[in-house]
């Protein structure tokens, strides 16, 4: 469990993390998303004692980390500037970091090839891609067999052989009742991994819990209706509580009513039905309205299109228990 209260961090006149109370789940995969600048890695470095709060306070199991005893075997981090020297292999570079824990051969060995970097072991480090650094990151993170892993955009660089390893990694340790906490910019992959999400905003959490509550909370469902009598189903169902987009003859999307009020309603006037999908809002469409005030650093495409989602919901300050 990682918690945090009041959480702050200034720099000079910029407050990159503003005050932010939140809780991390053993045994869940929580993802950390924001826009550029938001304060993640601010807040990840926090937790792990790299930063030091301005105010408030940030804890792993209950203490302060930075004061544990056993830093590998109780949090493992994956934080971008990762000192690592080029000229050791990766081998070498994981076997010096094991040796300050009393951390054996063994598990360097078991952590090398949970990381698929056998091949690449005894290479320098120097030569390795982006996504060879980021397995050998994440397999430092892992030496210690550490209950809570920190991992600030695991899967930049990776393959998609890479992603996929990261996703059943996370998805396995959490498994085991760690806890697991990772941002990421890529919305469809966190769609796919998280149980929980912390979306932070310049500084600021603008929501927090289970990913299902908060795409349901921030977007709204359309329902896709295909019927030979299309037409007169969207003059019936056209009203305040309700809009009709006609897409092609015979098949509308319908933004308010539920699959079940327009399945009524097709059954009171006897109209055939020959499709009734409920769509749900995206990951991506949640965070694009929950984030629209929040980005600091947007392009400047003309013309680009808005997302067409729904206004967010209240945000909340805590994961609800
Ligand atoms: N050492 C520092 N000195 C001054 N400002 C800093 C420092 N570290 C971070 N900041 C500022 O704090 C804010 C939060 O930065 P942070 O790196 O935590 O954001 P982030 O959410 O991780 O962004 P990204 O998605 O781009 O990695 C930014 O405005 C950043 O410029």
């Amino acid at each position: 469990m990682i918690e945090a209260h009041g959480l702050t961090k200034r720099y000079g006149s910029k407050t990159a993390v503003d005050g932010i109370s939140f809780q991390v789940r053993p045994g869940r995969v929580t993802g950390f998303l924001g826009p550029n600048g938001a304060g993640k890695s601010t807040t990840m470095r926090m937790i792990v004692g790299l930063d030091k709060p301005t105010a408030g306070t940030v804890t792993v199991q209950g203490k302060p980390f930075a004061r544990s005893a056993a830093p590998l075997t109780e949090v493992g981090a994956l934080l971008e500037a990762k000192a690592v020297h080029p000229g050791r292999s990766a081998r070498q570079h994981l076997r010096a970091l094991a040796a300050t824990h009393g951390i054996g051969n063994k598990r360097v060995d078991e952590v090398i090839e949970l990381a698929g970097l056998a091949a690449v072991a005894k290479k320098r480090v120097k030569g390795f891609s982006l996504g060879m650094g980021q397995r050998l990151g994440i397999a430092a993170a892992l030496i210690g067999d550490p209950h809570t892993l920190i991992l600030d955009e695991p899967v930049n660089g990776l393959d998609p052989e890479g992603v996929a390893w990261v996703r059943g990694l996370a998805k396995h340790l959490a498994s085991e009742g760690r806890t697991i906490f990772l941002s990421s910019h890529l919305m469809s992959e966190v769609a796919v991994t998280a149980d929980d999400l912390l979306v932070i905003g310049r500084g600021k959490i603008v929501a927090a819990g289970p990913v299902s509550e908060i795409v349901s909370r921030a977007t709204t469902t359309t329902v896709r209706v295909r019927s030979p009598h299309a037409s007169e189903l969207a003059a019936a169902l056209s009203g305040p509580q309700a809009t009709v987009d006609a897409i092609e003859p015979g098949l509308i999307e319908v933004h308010g009513p539920s699959a079940a009020e327009i399945g009524e309603l097709a059954a009171a006037s006897r109209y055939v039905l020959h499709e009734l999908t409920p769509v749900s809002g995206s990951l991506e469409q949640a965070y694009m309205a929950l984030t629209s005030d929040a980005v600091e650093y947007r392009s400047g495409v003309e013309g680009a299109p808005a997302p067409a989602v729904a206004p967010a919901g209240p945000a909340t300050t805590e994961t609800p228990r």
